[in-house]
């Protein structure tokens, strides 16, 4: 049976995620090995001849699922009926750069993006922010696409799911293959909370195993919201490999589902569940299914977690408003 091929827009595609991302997506490991797809690539004028440069090393891998390469600088011809759009190209913070201009930066990024993907995408385009902040780029981009139903917007915080896996399994002396149900709540920084009061590592909850609220507060949450700044401080550039691995992830279970009686955590416009106010883009416990995800109800939250949701979520509320007062929502 032929298929028709899925188009996958990648920005940023000659930044260091980009390159460690494009061969998986080429090898069939985003969407499934039996989804043919072709990749529009999304640079900055300058970085198109590296741009190039990429795609004649993805013609050289001779991938029997890869149906084509376009590369371009105009988000309406690198959106144009796209499927799935990976946004991983942002401005990074630089010496001097307060917040606002970090905010400010990427709105003039993520705007035009957002606009783009409204007026050219394919109907059933899936959206994924990676660029930083992502939950509020994610959220600039939603508002400058009214079209699109706005739950098709979602940022990454499964690199922060996946750290909390191997940390916990680390901890516990399992394979990570024996967790379940664990949750990254909030914002993908420093405040995000990551949560495993619900979690259960071999059919056993793992805060019972574990029962050392002095290692979950001190040791395992810093670990995994700081992980980011420890491997720019360890290699001397920021997580690349790992990154795009989790966006790789985000999108495969997005698209075929989260296995039976498992959560994910992937940040999504908030309908109000868990006193995260509406419309905020922040992390969830979410099963997926037929492409679509629902957030896990009914979660007892503690007051040990209820402290630490809500101070992430309180981020994100203020970079709301921080955008808001930018006029880019
Ligand atoms: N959500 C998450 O868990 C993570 C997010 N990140 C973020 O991902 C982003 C990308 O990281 P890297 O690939 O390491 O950065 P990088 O600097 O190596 O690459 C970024 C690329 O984006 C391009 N770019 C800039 N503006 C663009 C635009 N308007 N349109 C298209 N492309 C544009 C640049 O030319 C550059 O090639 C950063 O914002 C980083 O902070 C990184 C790791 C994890
Ligand atoms: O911290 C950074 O700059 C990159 C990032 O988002 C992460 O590794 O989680």
């Amino acid at each position: 049976m032929t298929r028709t091929p899925v188009n996958v827009t990648v920005t940023g595609a000659a930044g260091q995620i980009g390159y460690a991302l494009l061969f998986r997506i080429a090898s069939g490991q985003l969407l499934g090995a039996d989804v043919p797809v072709r990749l529009r690539l999304l640079e900055i004028t300058p970085a198109l001849q590296a741009a190039e440069g990429t795609a004649m090393e993805l013609d050289d891998c001779a991938f029997p699922l890869l149906r084509g390469i376009e590369i371009s600088d105009d988000p309406n011809v690198a959106f144009d009926g796209a499927n799935v759009a990976l946004l991983v190209g942002a401005r990074p913070r630089t010496k001097g750069m307060e917040r606002g201009d970090l905010l400010e930066a990427n709105g003039g990024i993520f705007k035009p993006q957002g606009r783009a993907i409204n007026d050219h995408a394919a109907d059933d385009v899936k959206v994924l922010v990676v660029g930083n902040p992502a939950n509020t780029n994610a959220l600039i981009a939603q508002a400058a696409a009214p079209d699109v139903p706005a739950e098709r917007f979602t940022a990454m915080t499964r690199l922060d799911h996946n750290r909390a896996l191997t940390q916990l399994a680390k901890k516990t002396d399992a394979q990570v293959a024996d967790i379940r149900r664990l949750t990254i709540w909030g914002n993908h920084s420093a405040t995000q909370y990551p949560d495993i009061f619900h979690a259960e590592v071999g059919g056993k909850n793992a805060a019972q195993l574990v029962n050392d609220e002095k290692w979950l507060a001190e040791d395992f949450i810093p670990t995994v919201a700081k992980r980011g700044a420890a491997i720019i401080e360890a290699r001397g550039a920021s997580s690349a490999a790992s990154a795009a691995n989790a966006a790789v992830d985000h999108v495969h279970t997005w698209v075929r589902g989260t296995a039976d009686g498992d959560w994910t955590s992937m940040g999504i416009p908030s309908d109000g569940s868990y006193g995260v106010p509406e419309g905020l883009i922040s992390s969830f416990p979410v099963t997926t299914e037929g492409g679509r995800y629902e957030i896990v109800q009914g979660l007892e939250i503690n007051e040990f977690s209820r402290t630490r949701i809500d101070a992430s979520v309180a981020e994100l509320s203020e970079e709301r408003e921080a955008v808001r007062g930018l006029g880019l929502l």
